[in-house]
């Protein structure tokens, strides 16, 4: 089946209705519109109202799907990859990098019959980001989906994270997009995660962060929730679980660059769980599942009510 309307409308001040599907990996949500010659206009007041939970459709973020030569951004990625993910955050802010979002994404290209099982690339603006499709499974339900998500930096410098009134040293972990981790010895201990947890120094983190509480479950396995920049406290973080990983690794002597061995961990969050593994050349990749659950079409007038 082709999901890929042909020519979609642009809008707000559209007709045509726009052809949208939701999807999630680990319960990150997100609406999904393909657009692949990029015709529509995205304002940030549209992207919010498309993922509003109560008045819109829902997400914590929207998939952009568009060819990568027919978007600026992406233009010079073209010749290694075919689709470039133009990743928004539920408030309408643009990210870098989202690493369930891939996963999505490239279910998104299989369900449309523009990719098959195997391997693809896909074009992100942290970069071109591998990807591999598995076989269904035994019982006939999608196969996981490993993404190869670059290698993790770690800048220098002090970072805290404030838990409960409290001041903790917290590791920046820049997976493309920035991340502050924080051990603590509870999840609970995070609170409502109502607002953005407060890192110092803001200085640290010029566009804003991603805010991950870690805990541990046992060898080579954590617990994580996650306070996402331009979403608030979601169900899960493909990014954000690499950041995890990388950041208990190192503070447990784990470097791969150093042992000469991988180092694979399980990474539990409140939608799912995620395996995340670092090779010795610092490459790290993400394995996980990826389901598109839905599709229809956004009335544009009402789109185009809430964005003028
Ligand atoms: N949920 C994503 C990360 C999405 C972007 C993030 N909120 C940011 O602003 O950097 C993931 O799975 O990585």
């Amino acid at each position: 089946m082709s999901t890929v309307p042909a020519a979609p409308a642009a809008f707000p001040g559209s007709a045509a209705p726009l052809a949208f599907l939701k999807g999630h990996g680990t319960e990150n949500d997100f609406v999904i519109l393909p657009d692949p010659e990029n015709r529509l206009e995205l304002p940030p007041a549209a992207v919010a109202r498309l993922c509003d939970r109560r008045a819109g459709i829902g997400g914590d973020g929207l998939l952009h799907v568009v060819r990568s030569a027919a978007h600026p951004e992406a233009a010079a990625l073209a010749g290694s990859a075919e689709w470039f993910m133009d990743y928004r955050n539920g408030d309408g802010s643009v990210a870098e990098m989202c690493g369930n979002g891939v996963r999505v994404f490239a279910r998104y290209l299989q369900r449309a019959g523009l990719a098959a099982e195997g391997d693809l690339a896909v074009a992100t603006r942290a970069g071109v980001r591998s990807v591999h499709i598995a076989k269904a499974g035994a019982d006939g339900g999608p196969g996981d989906i490993t993404v190869g998500m670059g290698t993790a930096r770690l800048p220098g410098g002090e970072v805290s994270v404030t838990v409960g009134g409290h001041r903790r040293p917290a590791r920046h972990v820049d997976m493309g997009n920035p991340h502050a981790v924080v051990f603590v010895e509870d999840l609970a201990d995070a609170g409502p995660l109502l607002r953005a947890p407060e890192v110092e120094p803001a200085a640290a983190y010029p566009e804003g962060t991603n805010v991950e509480f870690a805990v541990d479950r046992g060898p080579r396995h954590v617990a994580m929730r996650v306070h996402e920049r331009g979403s608030g406290e979601t169900r899960s973080c493909g990014t954000g679980a690499c950041a995890v990983m990388v950041a208990a690794a190192r503070r447990d002597g784990a470097d791969p660059a150093v042992t000469g061995r991988p180092e694979t961990w399980t990474v539990d969050l409140p939608g799912g769980r995620l395996l995340i593994t670092e090779h010795p050349d610092g490459s790290v990749e993400m394995t996980g599942p990826a389901e598109i659950v839905a599709e229809g079409t956004v009335d544009p007038d009402w789109l185009a009510r809430g964005t003028r």
